[in-house]
């Protein structure tokens, strides 16, 4: 039996008279990658933002590897890593400098060089933020998830905005950050990033959990009801058809 490492459980966040989480019920087992996937406003970031302990919530009851949020959020947020945004604030800091900066704020002795290079960024210690491309500023953002050495990283679309060679490079990086036994919770509105991340998957509509399962079980439970595609599948995307003529090499390097 494997072992939950987050339960949310009857979970509602209201702002004001709107109701954006009501009162949701999930589990994360320890290892997997766990995606939220949901259209725009579905109430995805506020879940994550309630069990990162950066919100609070309107009722209901969240355990992280057993610590209860409303009684030990300092011990939660030990154990978890989540993206600092960086954007706006430090642009002129160099990575070296700004991963001292975080390290001091988790009060961590930190290795740089191994956190950049588990992110390829070993080469960019000097660069400052703002010179970095797109890709690069989202991978040094999940590096600065790893500072605190955690058990648990969250992610918020973490590749919103990314070129196909980006974004799988990136989903190369979680993977691999997965493999070191990281619980990683992801939110999304890729369907293709869901399917080719996720162990399991919770669909989030209007603040409400539709369904949780695998994305294969998902589908398989479409196809019983009878479903069927009305345009045959085709057997390559566009997508394919980019990748195959420009590589799936970096470009920013
Ligand atoms: N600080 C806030 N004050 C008032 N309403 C808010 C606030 N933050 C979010 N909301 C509302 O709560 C609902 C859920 O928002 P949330 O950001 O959690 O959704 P989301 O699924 O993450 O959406 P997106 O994919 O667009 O990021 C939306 O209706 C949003 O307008």
């Amino acid at each position: 039996m494997q072992k939950k490492i987050i339960e949310v459980k009857n979970l509602t966040k209201n702002y004001g008279s709107v109701q954006a989480v009501k009162g949701i019920s999930f589990d994360v087992y320890e290892g997997e990658i766990f995606g939220l996937l949901g259209p725009n406003g579905a109430g995805k970031s506020t879940t994550l933002e309630i069990i990162e302990t950066l919100k609070d919530k309107t009722s209901g009851e969240v355990w992280v590897d057993g610590y209860s949020l409303d009684k030990n959020p300092n011990e939660i947020k030990q154990i978890i890593g989540v993206q600092l945004q960086l954007s706006g604030y430090y642009p002129g800091l160099t990575l070296a400098e700004l991963l001292d900066l975080f390290a001091g704020l988790y009060n961590k002795k930190i290795d740089k060089k191994k956190i950049l290079e588990e992110v390829k960024l070993a080469d960019k210690a000097k660069a400052k933020y703002k010179e970095l491309s797109g890709g690069q500023q989202q991978r040094f953002s999940l590096a600065t998830t790893l500072i605190n050495n955690p058990k648990i990283i969250f992610l918020d679309e973490p590749t919103t905005g990314l070129d196909p060679q980006a974004r799988r490079n990136l989903w190369d990086l979680i993977k691999q950050i997965r493999l070191s036994g990281t619980t990683v919770i992801i939110t999304t509105h890729y369907m293709d990033e869901a399917e080719e991340l996720c162990d399991r998957v919770a669909i989030i509509d209007s603040g409400k959990i539709q369904s949780v399962a695998t994305p294969d079980e998902l589908i398989d439970n479409l196809v019983a009801t009878g479903f069927e595609r009305t345009k045959e599948v085709k057997k390559a995307t566009l997508e394919d058809v980019f990748i195959h003529l420009t590589g799936k090499s970096l470009r920013e390097d």
